[in-house]
């Protein structure tokens, strides 16, 4: 299941050879074991087993692992040099990811130089490789602590004690009856299975399959079944933002250089290391002839009108290396002008990927006939800025940001420095990053559009309607995230953001927080389309501030007194300090943040378990691979990826927007409601059956083999099969279905039902023995005594209790269809009733002896238990559909109950009755250990 049967070449190290002679020999996927050295083939493989790169580059498609469909490029295990005194550098799994090609991933491409094998060693195989673990996640997912599951035991615990009742008195009726032993254990036994029904987990999981199943058809995958019925009490949707609110390929709207004023088109830039970095500094490479790599890095690349020539098997002009080469459209322009003979070419030699955690990627290259290799980075503006000489980043850096990001563009940031030309290319790919990410030139921005996807804003408000709160996580800018939170509907617009900046200690400073109101973009601080310049990079900020700190000048925008609720704004850096010095905010934090920028992939999975701790049901929705453990950590993770399943996550949406988390949670409330009506059917259905059971002992009867046959075959089963048919209501409603089998409405509802139905068999059986015509059964010790009034009425009335409790159970809106779509289970119950009722009205002769009932009753009597049966059926659906769901009963149940139980609920009505909180324009600081707050303006 998990290793691959493809041959795989492997180096099994003839003694006295060496790798390079060719002792390579091919041997099926399951064969390969931890150590071999294997040969990774230049084009479409699947890897067989966990195996790290050591030799040449891969291109590889992991979006089975990350939900991630932007194929990524692996590269060869760093080997440092020894150095002394230190340990030698070790292999971790999850630190050298960059250089693993994991088990299950689509090896599209590889690369080496001179016709070198691209090699690697095999690290895992079988089971714990990274299919290995996809597999087991759809073997054995993780289990929920979900309520629904737990009381579901509670209850079976309950039936469990009803067994051995039911056991020990059919065992006391067996020896008064003086039955021989046989028969007193078989009936005992019989008894057992009556009210254990082992078509229990069956019909409590019926809802997810079909829910499963309706998911696939809209594109939406789930590997874990369990989840399904868990995500129908979503109350909090968290969203990442770039490529999952927004759109993935950002269009450019301009190039700010730091040298010179607005650039529209990133062509038009003069020759030089902005432009360099542009064309250079991305991962994009060819596959069968089409660029491909982050929609970002693509969108750049395009913009610069340059070309990108991946290297042939006789590109040796950059030395021994044969690297990834971008030039300018134009082949004819040459470095020194028309006159030189040398093409201006730029050889991409040694690449740092793009980190979510870093926030940067870089490149290191060489121009063609330069003696000197540069450095191009690229990455979010602070992280960049914090990277280069102080001097060389403009003054109004961050004014010049602000302006952008407060529209909510996406900025990128460039820088660039010369090597020293003592680096050799064959110490290219020794170097640390570290050594080659610092002392650069800032060289400019690049903006880009971030454009909502046209269903964000509807699902948003669909949402809201749903009275399902949504969140923002996402590693850009705050001030993006914020604008793209206004634009979306996330923040109303006569809401107020609050962005909360927290800091750490320092220079005797206790960690403090600072309160201050975010605005929209006022008239003044907004570039308005191409007329107006941004900054001009001439004011005085200190580039070491960081830009929430810079945040702080949003103090001096005049806005009104907030009308609508607020939302708080907070950044990875400030979260990371709340949760070491202020960790009694986190639930506040939570309650009231909407806007979670420059989070790092950690904290966003950090921030959902925040989240859950406060009872909240949290959903994910991102489309990354630094969205992975925020999805994996979610109750209801929904990956947005063209992967059909991913580890990343239980749901994987091939639908690339947003629209499928309302689909997802009205499936996932059908599928509960569903399991929820089957397992009060089923335990119903046990009931009835033991009361009847309990009844026919007491006259030393039961009811017969087919009786049974026909209860538990055709009734049974076809409800357990087609009750799950329902779909799910079309609309996404405000209330959430209940979770627990024990709530009290719920209790109610079965409490009711069983009380009704021991009435009517009760009722029906007392009923029997008043009439002139009856003759009680008469036990004989050598039959089973089933040919009876007794047994025919008990069976005639029980089977009616079984189909009219299915359909009362099987209920329609406000989260499934309503029963009548159900055309298969519709037509199941028509056809089970009519059956039922020719058999009690009309049972002709053969039918009656094959079933063993009797004939001779008379028809008025016949009519009467008919009419006793319709009125049950009429109460039955009053308590089920005006009783139980009314809001009276809802009331009084509530009265007990003083408090709610889940503590966001407590949290929200706390600070809704505390309006001097939060202290905006204020600052809050961490005193002593205990970290009591004291705020001071
Ligand atoms: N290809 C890239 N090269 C360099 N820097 C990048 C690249 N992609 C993103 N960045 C920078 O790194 C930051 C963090 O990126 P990350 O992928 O974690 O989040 P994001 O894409 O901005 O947002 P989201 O978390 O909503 O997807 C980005 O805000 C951006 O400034």
């Amino acid at each position: 299941m998990v290793a691959l049967e493809a041959e795989v070449s492997v180096w099994r190290g003839d003694s006295g050879k060496t790798v390079c002679a060719s002792v390579y020999e091919d041997i099926p996927g399951q064969e390969l074991v931890p150590g071999d050295v294997i040969t990774i083939p230049p084009y479409g493989t699947m890897m067989a087993c966990d195996a790290v790169l050591i030799t040449g580059n891969c291109i590889v498609n992991e979006s089975m692992l990350t939900g991630e469909s932007v194929p990524v490029t692996k590269t060869p295990l760093p080997n440092p040099p020894p150095t002394e005194g230190q340990d030698p550098c070790v292999y971790i799994s999850e630190e050298h990811k960059r250089h693993t090609l994991f088990c299950g991933t689509q090896v599209i491409q590889t690369r080496y130089y001179g016709g070198e094998k691209v090699k690697a060693v095999v690290i895992r195989t079988g089971f714990v490789t990274a299919k290995g673990e996809l597999v087991r996640s759809i073997l054995f997912p993780k289990p929920m602590g979900f309520k629904f599951y737990q009381d579901a035991m509670r209850f079976l615990a309950v039936l469990a004690g009803l067994a051995v009742i039911g056991f020990s008195y059919s065992v006391y009726m067996m020896i008064s009856f003086k039955a021989p032993v046989k028969e007193i254990i078989l009936r005992a036994l019989d008894m057992i299975t009556v009210i254990v029904p082992p078509a229990l987990p069956a019909a409590m999981t019926v809802g997810s399959v079909y829910a499963q199943r309706r998911l696939m058809k809209q594109g939406i995958f789930c590997i874990s079944p369990p989840r399904i019925n868990v995500s129908g009490k979503t109350k909090l949707v968290c969203f990442d933002k770039t490529g999952t609110l927004t759109e993935d390929g950002l269009d450019l709207w301009g190039v700010v250089p730091a040298d010179m004023s607005v650039v529209k088109n990133a062509a038009d830039l003069p020759r030089g290391a902005l432009l360099a970095a542009m064309a250079s500094c991305h991962s994009l490479t060819l596959i069968e002839g089409e660029m491909t790599g982050d929609p970002l890095d693509l969108k750049m690349f395009e913009a610069t009108d340059w070309l990108l020539e991946e290297p042939g098997p006789d590109n040796t002009r950059f030395d021994i290396l044969a690297p990834t080469v971008v030039k300018p459209v134009t082949a004819d322009t040459f470095i020194m002008g028309a006159s030189s003979q040398t093409p201006y070419e730029i050889g991409i030699l040694r690449q740092f990927p793009f980190s979510s955690s870093l926030q940067r990627m870089s490149v290191i290259t060489r121009t063609l006939g330069n003696r000197n290799m540069d450095v191009y980075l690229k990455g979010a503006p602070e992280m960049v800025a914090s990277l280069c000489i102080k001097e060389t980043v403009p003054p109004d850096f961050h004014t010049t940001l602000m302006r952008y990001t407060l529209q909510g563009f996406r900025v990128i940031a460039f820088a660039w420095k010369m090597l020293d030309t003592s680096i050799k290319f064959h110490h290219l790919q020794k170097i640390q990053r570290d050594q080659v990410e610092t002392d650069l030139t800032f060289l400019g921005l690049m903006v880009m559009q971030n454009a909502l996807k046209p269903e964000t804003t509807p699902t948003i408000q669909q949402l809201r309607e749903a009275n399902i709160r949504t969140v923002m996580v996402t590693g850009d800018n705050m001030l993006t995230a914020v604008s793209v939170a206004r634009n979306c509907r996330m923040v109303l617009s006569n809401d107020t953001v609050i962005l909360v900046t927290a800091n750490p200690p320092e220079e005797g400073q206790p960690a403090h927080i600072t309160w201050t109101y975010s605005e929209h973009p006022t008239e003044d601080s907004v570039v308005q389309g191409q007329g107006q310049q941004p900054g001009k990079w001439d004011s005085g900020a200190d580039m070491s501030e960081p830009l929430v700190e810079y945040d702080m000048s949003y103090q001096n925008i005049q806005i009104e007194e907030p009308e609508g609720t607020y939302h708080f704004a907070v950044s990875g850096k400030s979260f990371a300090v709340i949760r070491n010095h202020f960790p009694y905010l986190i639930p506040k934090m939570c309650v009231r943040g909407t806007v979670f920028a420059r989070m790092s992939p950690n904290q966003k999975a950090q921030l959902v378990e925040s989240l859950q701790d406060l009872g909240y049901c949290v959903a994910m929705c991102g489309d990354g691979a630094n969205d992975c453990g925020a999805l994996k950590t979610a109750h209801a993770g929904i990956s947005l990826s063209e992967a059909e399943a991913s580890v990343a996550s239980p749901f994987t949406s091939k639908i690339p927007n947003i629209q499928c988390v309302p689909t997802v949670i009205r499936e996932a409330r059908a599928a509960l409601v569903t399991s929820f009506g089957s397992f009060k059917y089923m335990a119903l259905y046990s009931m009835v059956q033991f009361v009847s059971v309990i009844t026919l002992y007491s006259i030393d009867s039961n009811l017969g083999d087919i009786q049974y046959l026909y209860i538990d075959l055709a009734i049974t089963t076809s409800v357990a099969l087609f009750m799950g048919w329902q779909e799910a209501y079309p609309k996404l409603v405000p209330q959430r279905p209940l979770g627990s089998l024990m709530a009290p409405v719920n209790l109610f509802s079965v409490v009711s039902q069983v009380v009704l139905m021991i009435a009517v068999q009760v009722g029906t059986f007392v009923y029997l023995k008043q009439q002139p015509w009856f003759v009680p059964l008469k036990p004989d010790p050598k039959s089973d005594n089933i040919l009876c009034y007794e047994t025919t009425v008990v069976f005639s009335v029980t089977s009616y209790l079984y189909i009219v409790l299915a359909a009362a159970f099987s209920k329609g809106r406000p989260y499934r269809r309503p029963l009548y779509t159900n055309y298969v289970f519709m037509m199941s119950l028509m056809i089970l009733l009519g059956f039922s009722t020719l058999l009690l009205l009309h049972p002709f002769s053969p039918l009656a002896k094959f079933i063993e009932l009797k004939v001779d009753m008379p028809f008025h009597f016949r009519l009467v238990l008919l009419a006793i049966v319709s009125a049950y059926c009429i109460i039955v659906f009053v308590i089920e559909d005006f009783v139980v769901t009314s809001q009276v009963l809802r009331k009084l149940f509530r009265l007990r109950k003083k408090l709610p139980k889940n503590r966001y609920k407590l949290l929200e009505k706390e600070l809704a009755e505390n309006p001097d909180w939060p202290p905006v324009g204020e600052t809050t600081y961490a005193v002593g250990e205990k970290y009591q707050d004291s705020t001071h303006s």
